[in-house]
């Protein structure tokens, strides 16, 4: 059974400090941002997680098989290394959405992202030792049919751009409201969703809503594990398989789909 632990990453007081005493340069932040989340990458992938960039002030990851321990190292490095420090709430439920709202409230019950007073919350429960080997991720990896055929070798940078980012605006918030499920732009025509359970329809549904409202068709890999690596890996096999079968979901070998109930 699906049951996801989320852990919200947020800068503290990151707002004041990029305008104090004076607004800093915009690239020196954008390197702060992107080397944070580089290292987030390396210290969760690291440990078999996932970390989405989503506003890159505030980060999610996918923490199941992390500890308490885990996240206090996480916050000790950080610390030591960069000039802002992190709070991190910590949320567990079968429904991924609903684990990301436990954990966003451990932070905000601490306090604003913008008080100075506010610093290196951790809180919320990880999924107790007895949990972790019954609880699995479901990760499915989307991506978009021939982007390179498409609009990268036909179109301008941006204009490709707005229509990737269509897609991804509309298969957000589809499986955001019909199921709980989060997905997050990963770089080129990539999308990767965390989700609870879902059936080869629920996926086909998604697929067929993105076609009609956003006119971008995407494939989706689906797979199920401990670990969002090990889902994730399965994900990307499965999402070569639609690739040699020409078929718009599928499950990989590992992964039980589920029938719905
Ligand atoms: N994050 C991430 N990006 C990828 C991955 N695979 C491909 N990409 C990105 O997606 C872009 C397009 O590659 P593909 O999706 O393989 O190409 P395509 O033209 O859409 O062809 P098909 O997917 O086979 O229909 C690449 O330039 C990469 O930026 C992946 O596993 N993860």
């Amino acid at each position: 059974m699906t049951n996801t632990q989320l852990t919200l990453v947020q800068i503290d007081n990151y707002g004041p400090w990029t305008v104090t005493p004076d607004p800093r340069r915009e690239m020196d932040l954008q390197t702060l941002q992107s080397r944070l989340f580089a290292d987030l990458a390396q210290f969760v992938g690291s440990r078999d997680g996932y970390v989405f960039f989503t506003r890159f002030d505030n980060m999610v990851a996918v923490t199941n098989g992390l500890d308490r321990e885990d996240h206090k190292l996480l916050q000790e490095s950080i610390a030591n290394r960069y000039p802002v420090t992190l709070s991190l709430g910590i949320g567990t439920d079968r429904n991924p959405a609903v684990a990301l709202e436990r954990a966003t409230d451990h932070v905000q019950r601490a306090g604003s992202a913008q008080d100075g007073d506010r610093r290196e919350v951790l809180s919320g429960d990880t999924l107790a030792e007895a949990d972790r080997s019954s609880s699995d991720v479901q990760i499915a990896h989307f991506d978009v049919n021939d982007a390179t055929g498409k609009y990268t070798d036909r179109l301008n940078e941006f204009d490709t751009f707005i229509h990737i980012e269509q897609g991804y605006a509309s298969l957000m918030r589809y499986l955001r409201e019909e199921h709980g499920a989060l997905s997050f732009f990963v770089g080129g025509d990539n999308i990767i969703a965390v989700t609870p359970d879902l059936t080869t329809e629920q996926y086909r549904a998604a697929i067929d809503h993105v076609e009609a409202e956003a006119d971008v068709e995407l494939k989706v890999g689906v797979g199920t594990a401990s670990n969002a690596h090990e889902a994730g890996f399965a994900a990307k096999h499965a999402l070569e398989d639609c690739r040699h079968l020409g078929t718009t979901v599928e499950f990989a070998d590992a992964s039980v789909e589920p029938t719905t109930d």
